[in-house]
């Protein structure tokens, strides 16, 4: 199990700083809520953690997952597991085939298609492989994009408001599948919200970015 620690964290546009210095331990299967105003920095904040800034934002401050220093790594090599708003599904693979994408496991086809047929049965999905993303709901689709992520196995979440554009019943329901699924693998989550209900659903410690530039 992982504990995710941010050391320092600074970001910087055209020399100055977004927020004061963030530092923050995450431990293993809890869920810390970012809340801020529009533009304070959170979803930079993701960005810089998966190592995906632009170059534009000037980031420093050390990730650590464990004892080990991530932000030297390549983005691909941090394992991290990324949900954002859209669920960004390959609009040319069926639906098994975009949780299939995400599997880490090696094993014969039958094996990999057996571990995708079961994920998505245990996400109320159970004989939708076959179908075009497309046709889903969104809160259907935000399940395929929640299993494509575990099923790399990824060693932190990252949410930057995965449950916004879902209706509320979806909502709620999709976002206690995230949260029982980051409890059950143990994984620190980090998530980026609007909504204060999310952050009642979380549970668990909130960090409010202050936008340094307007403050
Ligand atoms: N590529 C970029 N180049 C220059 N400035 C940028 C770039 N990306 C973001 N910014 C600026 O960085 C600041 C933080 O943006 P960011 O998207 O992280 O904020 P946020 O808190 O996630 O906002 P929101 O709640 O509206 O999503 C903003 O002032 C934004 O304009």
């Amino acid at each position: 199990m992982n504990t995710l620690t941010l050391d320092e964290i600074r970001l910087r546009i055209d020399g100055q700083e977004l927020f004061p210095p963030l530092s923050v331990r995450i431990e293993p299967g809890t869920v810390t809520s970012v809340v801020g105003a529009s533009g304070s920095g959170k979803s930079s904040l993701l960005k810089f953690l998966c190592g995906i800034l632009p170059p534009e934002i000037e980031g420093s401050g050390a990730v650590r997952l464990n004892d080990n220093e991530i932000s030297t790594l390549p983005p691909q090599a941090r394992r991290l597991g990324l949900l954002f708003q859209d669920p960004l599904l390959f609009p040319h693979l069926d639906v098994a085939g975009n949780v299939l994408f995400g599997l880490r496991t090696r094993g014969t086809r039958r094996e990999r298609q057996q571990q995708v047929s079961e994920a998505l049965t245990s996400v109320g999905l159970a004989g939708l492989g076959t179908r075009d993303p497309a046709t889903l709901s969104g809160g259907q689709q935000a399940r395929v994009a929640l299993l494509r992520v575990l099923l790399a196995e990824p060693r932190a979440l990252l949410l930057d408001e995965p449950f916004r554009s879902l209706d509320e019943d979806h909502r709620v329901k999709v976002r206690e599948l995230v949260f029982t699924e980051a409890r059950r693998r143990g994984l620190p989550t980090l998530l980026v919200t609007h909504d204060e209900s999310d952050v009642v659903a979380a549970a668990g410690p909130v960090i409010r970015l202050q936008d340094s530039r307007h403050a």
